[in-house]
């Protein structure tokens, strides 16, 4: 049964031809992993490992991400996802897929971005680095739902950022999945503090507007200077740290609409939370970034109901944007 379908570009993948949203039957031509050397680690995910590397054919620095044994599935999934993406505005660009010679690991290829650590970055934004970035960031979100592709892991983690060069890159699209009006889809995505209320309820048809769910969570932290947003302990916990936020009544009307039933672990631990209002965040840390513009932006991307959220074209049209 259709009962909830994303307001646009939900045909996008319609009229592509199949080759481009069938990631099972896509093969992968590998390249040569002799043209790559690792100079040093960067990061560790739950999905790989990461390091700074060399393509000592032309000198040029990149990223090299090897990837953990999971279904290959998922792999091909990333791989056609990135290739059809590439090129796109602020999409991390993949330059090659190689495998380890020995234990066939498949190994991605990236363009190097020299990210500043958020927790070092956000705090010293301004207004106008924040309209920038994330400006920035829904320019690329508008493009990948444009391609019919929804990233379901936006986190600060995960948007490298080069204040230097002003360059703004959404990596890590190893959850991102094709839209198909009318499919169900895995709720066990995206980071706790970023999920949006449609996971928490297992409202499984949710669209390109969980996208819109994590900037909200983003935007509302660097603004209120509360990171993350709102900080669950488990994943039962998030949905009550937003209720407390948001109000509970909002949650029964969200559930209601869509034919949903309050899952039976929230009974003992959701309580009957009034809406607490923005300004309530407000304190003398903040209170240069706040105005009335992206409180309004802040308050429309974090919507109970996916269907009324913002889109990113319509996020980036926002009046913050113009002040
Ligand atoms: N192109 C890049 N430029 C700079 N740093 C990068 C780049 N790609 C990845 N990194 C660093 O490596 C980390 C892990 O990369 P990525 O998120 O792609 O892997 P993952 O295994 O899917 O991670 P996670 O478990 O967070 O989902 C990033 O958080 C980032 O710090």
């Amino acid at each position: 049964m259709m009962y909830s379908v994303a307001r646009t570009y939900g045909d996008v993948n319609k009229h592509k031809p199949q080759e481009y949203w069938d990631y099972e039957n896509h093969k992968i031509e590998w390249g040569e992993i002799k043209s790559y050397e690792i100079i040093s680690k960067i990061g560790r995910g739950k999905y790989s490992e990461v390091f700074q590397g060399i393509n000592i054919l032309n000198d040029k620095a990149c990223v090299i991400k090897v990837l953990k044994p999971v279904k290959m599935k998922k792999i091909f999934r990333e791989v056609k996802i990135l290739k059809n993406l590439t090129g796109g505005p602020n999409i991390i660009g993949l330059l090659d897929c190689v495998r380890d010679e020995q234990s066939k690991i498949p190994v991605l290829i990236f363009e190097r971005v020299n990210n500043v650590d958020y927790r070092v970055l956000y705090p010293k934004f301004t207004v106008a680095d924040i309209q920038y970035y994330f400006t920035q960031l829904l320019v690329a979100l508008d493009y990948c739902h444009s391609m019919g592709i929804v990233h379901r892991d936006v986190k600060p983690q995960n948007v490298m950022i080069d204040p230097l060069k002003k360059q703004l890159r959404l990596i890590d699209w190893g959850l991102a999945e094709f839209y198909h009006m009318g499919m169900d889809y895995n709720v066990r995505v995206a980071s706790r503090c970023h999920k949006g209320p449609e996971l928490l309820v297992n409202l499984q048809q949710y669209d390109y507007s969980l996208d819109l769910w994590a900037v909200g969570c983003m935007l509302a932290a660097i603004v209120f200077k509360k990171e993350p947003f709102f900080r669950g302990d488990s994943n039962n916990d998030q949905l009550v740290q937003i209720a407390k936020v948001l109000g509970t009544k909002d949650l029964m009307a969200y559930l209601n609409k869509y034919g949903l039933k309050l899952p039976d672990v929230y009974k003992n631990i959701l309580g009957d939370y009034p809406r607490r209002p923005w300004s309530s965040f407000v304190s003398k840390e903040n209170v240069h970034l706040v105005s009335d513009e992206v409180v309004d932006l802040i308050d429309k991307l974090l919507t109970y109901d996916h269907q009324e959220r913002p889109t990113a074209k319509e996020a980036m049209n926002h009046l913050f944007f113009s002040i």
